[in-house]
């Protein structure tokens, strides 16, 4: 199955090593998400991958072989800045887009008009792209990157600017994508999004990869916190041994057992003071791991 594989990659502006020694695959078939926070090198690495930019080091694989200019032709971009002609017709510029990439302009229309379709904006075909909504344009946007059934995809912040319908249709052409067994790249600064989507996430913070795996792979990165709810007041709980206290809050406390038969002495401890109203497994969010690991 085809695959990028980012190695080493370095871009510095003047001063400022925007990407700093950059290593990451992006596997065929699956989902991998971008995030790192305003200025951390997403878009810079993006733009390398696509030769878009000169690397001061590193360098770009399609497979075993390098990066080629005709692989890199084959693979569906979405850039940050979008680049659309205002002042021309929705279908016309997607059909001209199109052919561009190589296909005739019966293929490229059925393609767009399917698209156009999908996103609810099959009415829209004959108006000029300046008159839609950011969001619809945003839309034009993305069917320019999926028309071409492309070999691999690289988008930059693709559910910006998305209507939550808009974000599922997205989702789900996203994955259909994938299930053809293409590579699959986007950023995002949505981490609820990029949790409920991604298959593997790759981190970035300050030009350097801080993290990369499954979502389930970085919450094993955590401790093991169980939250603990009481009919009366935790605070004893703070007492317990083998009992780690993150947090107590009235009747609530949040702990970290030092290993299973902590945790066993601690539920016994509780249900023999009384009421215990719940205790479970803390599934730390996304964005509870992002900021630790960006930290
Ligand atoms: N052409 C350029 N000239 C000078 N500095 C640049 C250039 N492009 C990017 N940078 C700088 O490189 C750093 C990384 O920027 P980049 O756009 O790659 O980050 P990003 O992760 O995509 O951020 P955001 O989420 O805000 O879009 C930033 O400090 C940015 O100002």
């Amino acid at each position: 199955m085809a695959q990028i594989e980012v190695i080493g990659l370095t871009r510095s502006f003047g001063e400022l090593r925007a990407v700093d020694d950059v290593s990451f695959t992006v596997p065929g078939g699956i989902l991998t998400g971008f995030v790192g926070g305003n200025g951390a090198g997403k878009t810079t690495t993006m733009r390398l991958i696509m030769g878009l930019l000169a690397a001061h080091g590193g360098e770009v694989r399609w497979g075993d072989e390098p990066m080629t200019t005709q692989v890199r032709r084959r693979i569906g971009y979405m850039p940050e800045e979008r680049g659309l002609y205002p002042k021309q017709k929705v279908l016309d510029q997607l059909v001209y887009l199109g052919e561009l990439s190589g296909m005739t302009a019966a293929d490229a229309k059925a393609s767009v008009l399917e698209h156009l379709d999908r996103f609810g904006l099959r009415e829209r075909a004959s108006e000029r792209v300046e008159k839609l909504s950011l969001g619809n344009q945003q839309r034009v946007q993305i069917i320019a990157a999926l028309m071409t059934t492309p070999d691999a995809l690289i988008l930059d912040e693709p559910f910006s600017g998305l209507d939550p319908s808009a974000v599922d249709s997205m989702a789900d052409l996203l994955r259909e994508h994938a299930s053809r067994g293409i590579p699959v790249l986007f950023s995002s600064h949505q981490l609820d999004l990029v949790e409920r989507l991604c298959d593997r996430l790759v981190v970035l913070a300050h030009g350097r990869v801080v993290a990369t795996g499954t979502v389930e792979e970085l919450r094993g990165r955590g401790p093991e916190l169980y939250r603990l709810t009481l009919g009366g007041d935790a605070g004893w709980v703070r007492d317990v041994d083998g009992i780690h206290v993150h947090d107590v809050d009235g009747s609530t406390a949040l702990v970290e057992p030092d290993d299973d038969s902590a945790r066993q002495a601690l539920l016994r401890a509780a249900l023999e003071r009384g009421d215990v109203v719940d205790f479970a497994r803390q599934v730390p969010a996304l964005s509870d791991i992002y900021r630790e690991v960006t930290a």
